[in-house]
């Protein structure tokens, strides 16, 4: 059942609406990303209800990307034969006007790598999600005192540069950790849900990234609202999925079964998000 927002602030039925939308829609998310994440990924948007097609060959794109609703674009294993296919799907999905979203993964563990993060950064993305080291990566355009993936900094010590970054970007720029921050440059949104043990699957990251491409997809006018209802979803899952799990492996099975069949009444009592 449809619920009405009272308000642009009624997060909770503005994220039920969204994931009612993507589950009537099964947008089709094409996701150009790294060898880690991609069964995840693949797993995370179908449970949501989108349609995921991990499709990367530079000669498949001209035909390819005009279909997808949405892009995603991860950078976690990235190698320079892949780098010009990320480009000529952006290039398409600018031209066919469908949003997509990046994933600067270990922005700054090295130049090749920050260098085609910037690269992309400056083609327009609708929104970039990275952790608060990859986030800071960018904004200062050098490289860090890399954990590689994994993040040095919490979310809310990259709340400044990710203002600044969308600011200069136009992107939403959305921060994970233990709260999600998502700013649009001016305004900024905190989402709260999630349990810590979500950083010890890897690729959780990676797949909250496509679910926002998924949400995007879905919503591409409002894709601060979309970025900010995918976290909640996802950290939702993590949350009740965290009630059946005894560890990494089960939380990683228990979160997706989450995801899947997530509904109204739980969805709406445990959507935090909030003005920061
Ligand atoms: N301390 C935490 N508490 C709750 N949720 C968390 C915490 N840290 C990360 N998460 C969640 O785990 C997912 C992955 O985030 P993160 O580990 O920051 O990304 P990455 O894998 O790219 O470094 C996100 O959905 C985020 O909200
Ligand atoms: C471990 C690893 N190495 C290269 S990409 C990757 C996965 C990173 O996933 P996430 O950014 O979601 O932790
Ligand atoms: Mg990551």
């Amino acid at each position: 059942m449809e619920t009405r927002p009272n308000s642009i602030e009624d997060w909770p039925s503005r994220a039920w609406n969204l994931l009612s939308k993507l589950r009537d829609q099964s947008p089709l998310v094409q996701c150009i990303t790294n060898f880690v994440s991609m069964d995840l990924m693949a797993n995370t948007l179908l449970s949501a209800g989108a349609s995921p097609a991990m499709i990367h060959s530079i000669e498949e794109i001209p035909d390819f990307t005009p279909h997808a609703r949405s892009l995603c674009i991860n950078v976690g294993t990235l190698s320079s034969d892949w780098l010009p296919a990320m480009k000529a799907a952006v290039v398409l999905a600018n031209k066919f006007r469908k949003p997509w979203v990046l994933d600067p993964v270990a922005a700054g563990a090295s130049g090749f790598r920050l260098n085609a993060c910037l690269e992309l950064v400056g083609m327009k993305p609708t929104v970039i999600r990275g952790n608060g080291s990859e986030i800071i990566a960018l904004f200062k355009a050098s490289l860090g005192a890399s954990k590689g993936v994994d993040s040095s900094h919490e979310s809310t010590d990259a709340m400044e540069a990710a203002k600044s970054l969308a600011q200069a970007s136009g992107a939403i720029v959305a921060v994970s950790g233990a709260v999600d921050i998502i700013t649009d440059g001016n305004r900024v949104v905190g989402a709260h849900n999630g349990v810590p043990m979500m950083q010890k699957i890897t690729a959780t990251g990676c797949a909250v990234t496509a679910l926002i491409a998924a949400f995007v997809a879905v919503d591409p006018l409002h894709a601060l609202e979309a970025t900010a209802s995918a976290f909640s979803i996802f950290g939702i899952a993590g949350e009740l999925g965290m009630n059946m799990a005894k560890g990494p492996a089960s939380l990683r099975m228990h979160l997706i079964d989450s995801l899947y069949s997530l509904d109204q009444v739980a969805l709406l009592s445990h959507t935090k998000i909030t003005s920061l």
